[in-house]
Parts: structure tokens; sequence; C-alpha cells
């Protein structure tokens, strides 16, 4: 999600002051912002720049001495592209697929079962994908246009747009400081005493949720619909895409969604940033179907590049490194992510600057993400470190070394007020994604942690 300021009031301050003194893209004089603290500075930079990751903001501010402008130029330099929007605003049209592809292997690397196409999306470009064929063949995304019947997609469409009149932020703690996200959502499951559980038992981004829900009757109806179509996409990837074999660590087990996350995006500026979803709860090799309801927007994925510390290739922090796809997701669409996705891709909705709008939702785009949270990764089973609390489920993204292997590690660096306690453990899983504790080894780890009180172990700079 991208960086907002040391209190959101100040960062909504300063987007004020911005808007009302000058247009977005127009240059800015650093004299304004050189006594900012370094996380309003981060607010401006995001501002100004929304589709690039918060990491990289914050990486590229230091690389430029704190300087906002030398930053804010450096990415607006063509090697440091940023996405692109046309020109005119509007969603993009279909390009020519030859234009961008090149006989070679699948984009996620695996070896080919079919003839395929390499995507030639390059650092700068953003290839913009309508079709489903495309999207599947370029992306770890499958995608079914007019997936529900129309009166069930805009009776869900207006239950969610009443429910989203009480959603809220989320708010995370982002360098030290407490931010808000620049969309609302809520959180349903399947009954009264899951909500409780929810509350009670997991933790998110360090903290319990206090909005969590029962499934709407439209939710309640839609979830065994999407559940057929998500198992019926999975299939279907394995077969066309891997040869009939699921993915490591993807679970053979049906995919039985018990939850729901919803999120509204009020007008063209709400967004969501640059991110993995969260497997602490969902396992390795996650399945996620996502609906999308009301006005049409952007979904992007890019491929992460991990690096490895040579400095000799092109940026990984760079969100266009390998080029951004753009996915185009209409009313009544479900895009199914598949088990290749949250490990190795990261994925936003960028804040679009023109949108046609709904018959039903006007501005508003409605998104349900249903999620399946597996027994076994119930934080009662998981580790937990020396503040007490249950891990965070993570993989290495940004390393060569060590590139998609999975450990827990302590939530307590995003709670405010509380420093992590550095607890780190490298997770094990069967073929199926089922966790595999070592008790003894677990216990060692537990001695050797309270040992520990040096700097931050090197394992956990990943
Ligand atoms: O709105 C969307 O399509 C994506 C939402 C998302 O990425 C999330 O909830 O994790
Ligand atoms: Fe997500």
């Amino acid at each position: 999600m991208p960086p907002t300021s040391g209190t959101l009031d100040a960062f909504l301050n300063l987007k004020k002051r911005k808007r009302g003194t000058r247009a977005d893209n127009e240059a800015i004089t650093e004299d304004e912002w050189t006594h900012e603290p370094t996380d309003v500075k981060l607010g401006i930079l995001a501002s100004l720049h929304p589709a690039i990751d918060h990491d990289a903001l914050l990486d590229i501010l230091l690389a430029h001495n704190g300087s906002v402008s030398a930053a804010s130029a450096a990415i607006k330099a063509p090697q440091v592209l940023t996405a692109k929007k046309q020109s005119n605003g509007e969603i993009g049209h279909q390009k020519s697929l030859r234009f961008f592809a090149a006989p070679a292997a699948r984009p996620d690397g695996s070896p080919n079962s079919k003839k395929r196409t390499k995507l030639l999306s390059k650092k700068g470009a953003t290839l913009h994908l309508f079709d489903p064929l495309d999207i599947e063949e370029h992306t770890p995304c499958s995608v079914i246009h007019n997936f529900l019947p129309v009166e069930l997609a805009n009776g869900l469409l207006r239950e969610m747009l009443e429910e989203a009149k009480t959603f809220e932020k989320i708010t995370f703690k982002l360098f030290d400081n407490v931010v808000a996200s620049p969309h609302t959502s809520s959180f349903f499951v399947q009954n009264l005493e899951e909500v409780n559980k929810q509350k009670r038992e997991y933790i998110y981004n360090g903290s319990q949720l206090t909005d969590v829900r029962q499934l709407t009757p439209h939710l309640a109806e839609v979830k065994p619909i999407v559940q057929e179509a998500v198992n019926n996409e999975m299939q279907r990837r394995i077969d066309t895409c891997h040869n009939g074999k699921k993915l490591k660590h993807q679970s053979a087990e049906t995919w039985a969604p018990n939850a729901a996350f919803v999120n509204c995006y009020d007008g063209p500026q709400q967004s969501v940033g640059w991110h993995s979803d969260q497997m602490t709860y969902l396992g390795p090799r996650a399945i996620i179907g996502s609906l999308s309801l009301g006005v049409a927007r952007e979904f992007r994925v890019r491929r992460i590049l991990p690096k490895n510390g040579g400095g000799d290739e092109d940026d990984p922090r760079d969100p266009d490194a390998e080029g951004q796809i753009s996915i185009h997701l209409p009313h009544n669409s479900l895009l199914v992510m598949h088990a290749e996705m949250q490990e190795a891709w990261k994925h936003a909705v960028t804040p679009a600057q023109t949108i046609d709008p709904h018959p039903i939702s006007g501005r508003t785009r409605i998104n349900i993400t249903y999620r399946y949270y597996r027994d076994s990764f119930h934080p009662k089973f998981t580790p937990r470190c020396h503040c007490g609390i249950a891990t965070v489920l993570r993989v290495v993204q940004r390393k060569k070394e060590n590139f998609g292997r999975y450990f827990w590690m302590c939530h307590a660096g995003n709670i405010p007020d509380k420093e992590s306690c550095y607890f780190f453990y490298w997770a094990e899983f069967d073929e199926d994604g089922n966790p595999i504790w070592d008790k003894e080894k677990y216990r060692k780890k537990e001695r050797d942690r309270q040992k520990h009180t040096g700097p931050v172990a090197d394992e956990l700079r990943v």
C-alpha cells in the first residue's frame, strides 16, 4: 500500500496543500519540503508516483539524500520509469499481442506443455490485456467475464454498496507511523462463531480485526458458484500449463473458500498499492477467487525480479523492471489468482485518471476476494515469537539467494509502539503445503533465539 505521512492528517493536509497549488505532475521545489520528516516526504512522493512500491520510494528517496525533487526527477527519468498512463487518461485499448510476444517459455518460467509465447512487455511498457486467453497465457491469473447471472451480480453489487457505507480504511504501521489504506474494506466469514474466532484468534499486521461481519445472503449464495469455477480453473491450469501436475506445496484439497475480503474503491483515485497477499492463514501457493463489480478498473500485475546483490542487472525495485501487465476487470468478472501468483508476483489496483460510471454503482468499484483459511494454518498451530504473538508467514522475494523460501517472523514490527523481537524461523512444508514441525529443531531455535540479543540476524535481511 502506498505510504502516507507521519500522521494521516498531516499527509492529507499536505495533499490538500499540494492539490490546491499545483497539478499532480507539476515540478515541485525542494525548499518547501526540506524540513519535513522522511515519512512526509514519502507521502508526497507517493502521491506523485502512486504506482511505485513504498519500499522502492524509500530507497529512491534515500539514494537522493532525502531530496523529494531529486527522487521525483529520478523516478521520471527513463531508467526508473513508472506505470504509463495513456495520455488521454482512459483505460487503454488492446495492443496487438504480436508486437509484444514471440515464441518462448511460459511466463512463470516452468516448462512448456504446449506452444506458448513469451511476453515481451519491457521495462517501461505496460501491456493492457482484455482477452481471457491473453490473460491466462501471460499472467498467473485467469478471468471469466459475465461470471454470474446478471440479476445475481447486480444484487450482490447493491448489497455490497450498502455494506460499504460502513467500511473503513485499514490502518497499518509504515516506517514507524500509522497510516491508512487508500480505499475501504471489510472482512466477512461464515457465521457468528467464526466472526468471534476471527476477532479473537487471528492477527493481521500485528493487530486483531475489529470489523468482521457475517457473509451476507448474496455473498453466501455466490460462494459455491465461485468455489466451483475456481476449482475448475485450477484444474484446467494444472492440465494446460503444468502437464497435469500441481505445483510443489500447492494444496491437493478442494479449494473451499470460508472467508471473503471485500474492498470498496470509491472514485478513480482510490487504489491499492503493490503487494502480494498474506499467506499466513492460507498457506503456500494460495489460490484466490476475486470478483469485480461496478466500475471497471485496471488490476496490474508484475513479476518480482529478485536481486543477487550485484547491482549489474535491472533494478528489481523498479515496478516496471519487466513491464507491468494491466488486466482490465469489468463488472461481473471473476479473476482467479493461481498458485504461481503470491510468491513470485505483485499486484495493485492503480489510481485511474478517468472512469466510465457504472449504471448501478456510479464511480465505485467493489471487489470481493474469496479466500480459503486452512485449518492447519490456524494461529494455534503456527510458531509464536518472543512477543507471544503467532508469527507471520512470508517468502523470500527480494534476494536471489533463498528466493522462494518460506519463513515465519515476528509481526510486532507492524504494531505501533512495539519493536519486533526479530524472531525468524525457516518454514517447511510437505508436498501439499502442510506445515512440517520439527519440534526438536523448533525448541533449539527457541533457545537460540532467547540468547539472541544482537543486531538483526542476517537471514532476516530478505
Ligand atoms: O481490488 C482488487 O482487485 C484487488 C484487491 C486486493 O489485492 C486484495 O484485497 O488483496
Ligand atoms: Fe491483494
